[in-house]
C-alpha cells in the first residue's frame, strides 16, 4: 500500500507538540529514512545533497574570500548529471547524513566517476581535498563534511562481503550494507581513539611524532586494542609512549576524527605525581614528548596558522576543530582560573 506522501519528505509534526522538540522529530525522522527504503528515496528528491569527487568535496568561495560548503537539491542536481552523460541512477547512490534544521534530510554523493573540472564549472565549486577543507570550514560544516565522506568510503571500500566475497547491496539511506548470501548485515564502522592530556598540577605533557609538521605538538593519542576499556586503553598508551603512569582519569568530550580514516575520539584529562613525571619516550612511536608550561601553552594558542616556510621556529598546537585543542584550552583555563572557572 503506498504510504501518504506528506509523511515522506519532511519531519512528522509531532502530535505531543508541547512536550516534543523539532530536535526529537528530526531525529526520528532520519532513523525512519534509515529503515524505509520509499521514505528515504522520495524525501532525496526534496533533500540537499553535498557533492564529493574522489572523497573531496564541493566548496564554495564566499565574497569575504571564506569557504563554504555547497549543497544542491535534486531538481538542481538533475540536470546537470545528465549534461554530464550521466543516467539517472547516479542520484540513488546518495548517502543519508541527516536533517537540516530547516528539517530537509541531508545527503552526500560522491560524482568520481564525471569529470571533475565539468562538474565544477556547473555545479559554480572546487572540490578541495577533506584535510585542507576540515580547516577552511568554520562550525558544523566542517563535521558534516567529515561525516559525509566517511560514509561514502565506507561504501566504496565494503562493496564485498568478507565472509562470501560476494557483492553487498546498501540500503537507500546508506546506513548499512548487506550481504544476502551470508545473511550479514555490515555497518559503518569507526576505530576508537583514546586521547589524553597528562598533567603534573602545573606542566601538561604534549608529544609530536616525525611525520608532524615543524613545532606541532598535540595530546597524547592511540588507538584502543580489542578487548580494553578506554580507561586500559589510556593508561597502556601512556605507559607505552612515554613511560609514565597516568591516574584520575576524567573524561572531556568525544569527536569523529576523519584522518586517515573513521576515528572515534574520547578525550580525556589524567594526572600523574610531580614526583613521578620523568618522560622515557618510545622514540618508536614519538620524536619527542616533553612538559609544557602555563605560559609556554599561552603562547602556542595564540599561534593561529602554522608557520610557513623560512619563518622563525615556534611551537604550535592542533587547530580548534582538533579535540587536542579543547583539551589543552580545557587545561590551560584550569590553571588560570581553578576548579570553577574564570
Ligand atoms: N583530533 C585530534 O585532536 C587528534 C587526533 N589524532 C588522531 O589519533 C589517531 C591515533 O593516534 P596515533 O598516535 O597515531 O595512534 P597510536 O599511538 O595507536 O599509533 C598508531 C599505530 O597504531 C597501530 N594501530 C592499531 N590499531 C589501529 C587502527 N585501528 N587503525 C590504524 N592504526 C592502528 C598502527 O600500527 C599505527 O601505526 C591518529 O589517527 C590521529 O590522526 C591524534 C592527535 C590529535
Ligand atoms: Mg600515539
Amino acid at each position: 500500500m503506498l504510504r501518504p506522501l506528506r509523511i515522506l519528505l519532511s519531519p512528522p509534526k509531532c502530535p505531543l507538540t508541547r512536550c516534543c522538540s523539532g530536535y526529537v522529530s528530526r531525529m526520528r525522522f532520519v532513523n525512519r529514512l534509515q529503515e524505509d527504503d520509499d521514505a528515504c528515496a522520495a524525501a532525496l528528491q526534496n533533500g540537499r545533497i553535498f557533492l564529493f569527487h574522489s572523497l573531496s568535496p564541493l566548496l564554495q568561495r564566499t565574497n569575504r574570500g571564506t569557504f563554504r560548503t555547497s549543497a544542491l537539491t535534486a531538481s538542481d542536481l538533475q540536470p546537470i548529471l545528465k549534461n554530464l552523460g550521466s543516467d539517472g541512477s547516479l542520484l540513488k547512490e546518495s548517502v543519508l547524513i541527516g536533517c537540516s534544521e530547516q528539517n530537509q534530510a541531508e545527503f552526500c554523493l560522491d560524482v568520481g566517476q564525471l569529470d571533475q573540472a565539468a562538474v565544477e564549472e556547473q555545479c559554480g565549486g572546487t572540490f578541495v581535498d577533506l584535510r585542507k577543507a576540515f580547516f577552511l570550514l568554520k562550525g558544523a560544516e566542517a563535521p558534516l563534511v567529515a561525516k559525509g565522506q566517511a560514509l561514502l568510503r565506507w561504501h566504496q571500500t565494503n562493496r564485498f562481503c568478507s565472509a562470501t566475497g560476494q557483492p553487498t547491496q546498501r540500503n537507500q539511506a546508506g546506513s548499512h550494507r548487506f550481504c544476502s548470501s551470508s545473511s550479514t548485515t555490515y555497518y559503518p564502522q569507526m576505530s576508537p581513539v583514546v586521547i589524553v592530556l597528562v598533567s603534573d598540577g602545573t606542566r601538561c605533557l604534549l608529544g609530536r611524532q616525525a611525520s608532524f609538521p615543524r613545532g606541532l605538538y598535540s595530546a597524547l593519542a592511540g588507538f584502543c586494542n580489542m578487548g580494553e576499556t578506554l580507561e586500559e586503553a589510556l593508561r597502556r598508551e601512556v605507559a607505552e609512549e612515554v613511560g609514565l603512569e597516568v591516574q584520575n582519569i576524567s573524561y572531556s568530550s568525544s569527536q569523529h576524527w576523519p584522518f586517515p580514516h573513521s576515528s572515534f575520539m574520547v578525550a580525556c584529562h589524567a594526572s600523574v605525581s610531580p614526583t613521578h613525571s620523568q618522560v622515557d619516550v618510545d622514540h618508536s612511536e614519538l620524536e619527542e614528548a616533553r612538559w609544557f608550561s602555563l605560559d609556554e601553552i599561552t603562547c602556542a594558542l595564540q599561534v593561529k596558522a602554522p608557520p610557513r616556510r623560512g619563518d622563525p621556529p615556534v611551537i604550535w598546537l592542533p587547530p580548534p576543530h582538533a579535540v587536542a585543542n579543547r583539551l589543552i584550552t580545557e587545561w590551560a583555563d584550569l590553571q588560570r582560573h581553578g576548579k570553577d572557572g574564570p
